[in-house]
């Protein structure tokens, strides 16, 4: 028999939407969730945000973040996660890509967004990813629930359920 594939699911999330796609994951696979924090805070206001992240993009600084605390030895996939934040995957997360080998992972990506849809997220990713296998790609309007049928059928086109 097949052996089930250990996944890690490695996500940025600030409001709550992208973490619950981490969670329906959870649920569905039994993954691991890896939550990244910055070591500052982002301000709590959106537009302040906003505008601290347009800042850092353009002269393209990446706010460092706390450890993980993950070994990525013990997992055949990694689930990048993250929230759209000008058109592109959230920074902090390029931060911890920067520092891990991807490159012998299967590696999924999904994000959400505010209206959007999917932007550059998914180029880019492709872009910081190269030579990695690939997987396909989740988007979501705002978050999923527990059980969210989409969640499930990504997973099973991609063979981990
Ligand atoms: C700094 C910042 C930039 C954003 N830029 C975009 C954007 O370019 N396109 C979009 O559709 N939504 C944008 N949003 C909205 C978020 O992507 C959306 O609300 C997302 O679902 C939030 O995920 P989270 O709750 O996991 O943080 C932005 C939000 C922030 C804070």
């Amino acid at each position: 028999a097949d052996k089930k594939p250990r996944i890690a699911v490695v996500y940025v999330s600030r409001t709550g939407h992208t973490r619950s796609v981490a969670e329906a994951v959870r649920n569905m696979t039994g993954a691991d969730l890896f939550y990244i924090e910055t070591v500052e805070p982002y301000p709590d206001e959106y537009r302040a945000t906003t505008e601290v992240v347009k800042e850092e993009i353009e002269k393209n600084v990446k706010r460092p973040i706390k450890p993980l605390g993950i070994n990525l030895d013990q997992y055949d996939v990694v689930i990048l996660g993250t929230p759209t934040w000008w058109h592109r995957p959230a920074q902090p997360l390029k931060t911890w890509m920067e520092t891990v080998d991807l490159s012998k992972k299967f590696v999924l990506t999904m994000s959400t967004h505010g209206g959007g849809g999917l932007m550059e997220v998914r180029s880019e990713f492709e872009s910081l990813l190269p030579g990695v296998r690939l997987g396909t790609h989740f988007l979501s309007y705002g978050g999923v629930s527990r059980n969210d049928p989409d969640v499930r059928d990504w997973l099973a086109e991609n063979k981990l359920l």
